[in-house]
């Protein structure tokens, strides 16, 4: 099992360029492939995770080229032209692919099965497979978990459905199955406000979704016009640096992120660290496409502790990694609350961080649904020592952050699923003066 040894440094500086959005790279594959005509992807994540939806998608019949890096062309089949897999479709880590493949493939006409790795397996699907069965889906998971079954050939109807979790990962699976209901539109109600990557790339295809208001309506289109799609650099994937430049030991100094995606219901972490009394300065405002882009420019602040306000939590949801990691550096409390979401992501992230917190001597309190984190505003806020990421990217990253305010090494345990999201995750963190090393 590889493991990072991060030593500690004199601080961050400099510009960072992150790679492509993960969320919106498992899109452009899944949309392109039922879309009618080639389409041509700039900017995609080449990540174990988005390379599952490739896989897959592959193994459903359809053709996708590398072109170069970063650089994808999807045949697309038609919304009618997906083949049957001839085995169960393995999407390893990634729960995206898992939740947003059983909204597509229950419009398909024939039958498939998805499976993952270990920590897939154990994830949460029914979540999805309750609103789809609503349409008329034939779908099965074993005690609410993977393998998920799916019997195809039924004819599916739009739903109105209120979410009763704020996930856009459920809402883009009835999304997908939408396209494929008789005549019927179909609605999605959020009880917040979650991430809205699939609304905007089905219009960029040229169907017609509108969304006011905390809901979401797809008429259901005859076809998906193939379309030309440039990926952000991910905003979760920046969210390191964020933090990095925010508790930068070396002051004075400007650690600056380029091409990031703005999304607003991607960007909640800015708002937190904000409220934090962070320097975080978003310039350069730019457009990929359907997704806003910018630079954004970071400088240390000594943060004070707040409580996160909870409609914050599904807009910066990915983020509270590290997120907790900035919160122990922080003058005073900080409080998460109304996170109880963080439990079923690759790990429980919740407990997984406090663990590594409270090793390298952070106090903190878990809650059931959030974590109390005592900050200090100290120049070596960690001990150092050694914290098990328990497989999950987020908490990797996130404890390599933590060596800027570290008294000794880190030794990060379990590292391999960091290529799940960001696969040159040392070589970017040490352009930023990070010295993140990986160990067999
Ligand atoms: O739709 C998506 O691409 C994602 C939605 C979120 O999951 P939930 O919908 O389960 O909150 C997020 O945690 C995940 O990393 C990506
Ligand atoms: C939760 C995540 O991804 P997924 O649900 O796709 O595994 C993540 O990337 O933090």
């Amino acid at each position: 099992m590889s493991h990072y040894i991060v030593e500690p440094v004199s601080g961050v500086s400099g510009a960072v360029r992150v790679p492509g959005d993960k969320s919106v790279s498992h899109r452009s594959l899944m949309l392109g492939s039922i879309a009618d005509g080639v389409t041509e992807v700039s900017g995609f994540l080449e990540s174990e995770d988005c390379l599952s939806t490739m896989k897959a998608m592959r193994a459903l019949g359809v053709k996708i080229e590398q072109t170069g890096p970063q650089a994808v062309r999807v045949h697309g089949v038609g919304m009618r032209g997906l083949k049957q897999a001839n085995h169960a479709l393995d999407l390893g880590n990634s729960g995206t692919s898992m939740r947003l493949m059983t909204g597509l493939l229950s419009g398909q006409p024939f039958n498939s099965e998805l499976i993952g790795d270990s920590s897939l397996m154990k994830r949460p699907m029914e979540r999805a497979a309750k609103p789809l069965r609503e349409m008329g889906a034939q779908i099965a998971t074993l005690d609410g978990k993977p393998p998920v079954k799916i019997t195809g050939g039924a004819t599916l109807k739009g739903i109105r459905y209120e979410l009763p979790v704020a996930s856009a990962q459920v809402k883009s699976a009835v999304l997908l199955a939408g396209l494929y209901a008789k005549n019927t539109p179909t609605t999605v109600i959020e009880p917040a406000v979650t991430r809205d990557h699939t609304e905007r790339m089905l219009l960029s295809f040229g169907c017609q979704v509108d969304a006011a208001r905390g809901e979401v309506s797809l008429t259901p289109p005859t076809q998906l016009k193939a379309c030309t799609l440039e990926v952000p650099g991910d905003f979760s994937s920046a969210a390191f640096f964020m933090v990095a430049g925010s508790i930068n030991p070396k002051k004075d100094a400007v650690l600056t992120i380029t091409g990031v995606g703005i999304n607003p219901t991607r960007t909640g972490l800015l708002d937190i660290l904000a409220l934090m009394g962070a320097d975080l300065r978003v310039v350069n405002h730019r457009s990929a496409g359907a997704e806003p882009v910018a630079d954004i420019e970071v400088r240390p602040a000594q943060l004070k502790g707040i409580h996160v306000p909870e409609h914050l939590v599904p807009l910066a949801i990915d983020e509270f990694p590290v997120l907790f990691v900035a919160a122990s550096c922080a003058q005073g409390e900080t409080i998460v609350t109304g996170a109880e979401e963080l439990r079923v992501k690759e790990s429980d992230r919740i407990a997984v961080m406090a663990d590594g917190l409270k090793a390298m001597g952070v106090t903190c309190e878990v809650l059931p649904d959030g974590i109390r984190i005592q900050g200090r505003p100290e120049t070596k806020v960690f001990s150092g020592g050694t914290v098990d990421s328990h497989g999950d990217h987020r908490i990797a990253m996130s404890f390599s952050v933590a060596s800027l305010r570290a008294a000794a090494p880190i030794k990060i345990l379990d590292v391999a699923n960091v290529a799940t999201s960001f696969p040159d995750f040392p070589g970017t963190a040490g352009s930023a003066g990070l010295n993140v090393t990986v160990h067999d």
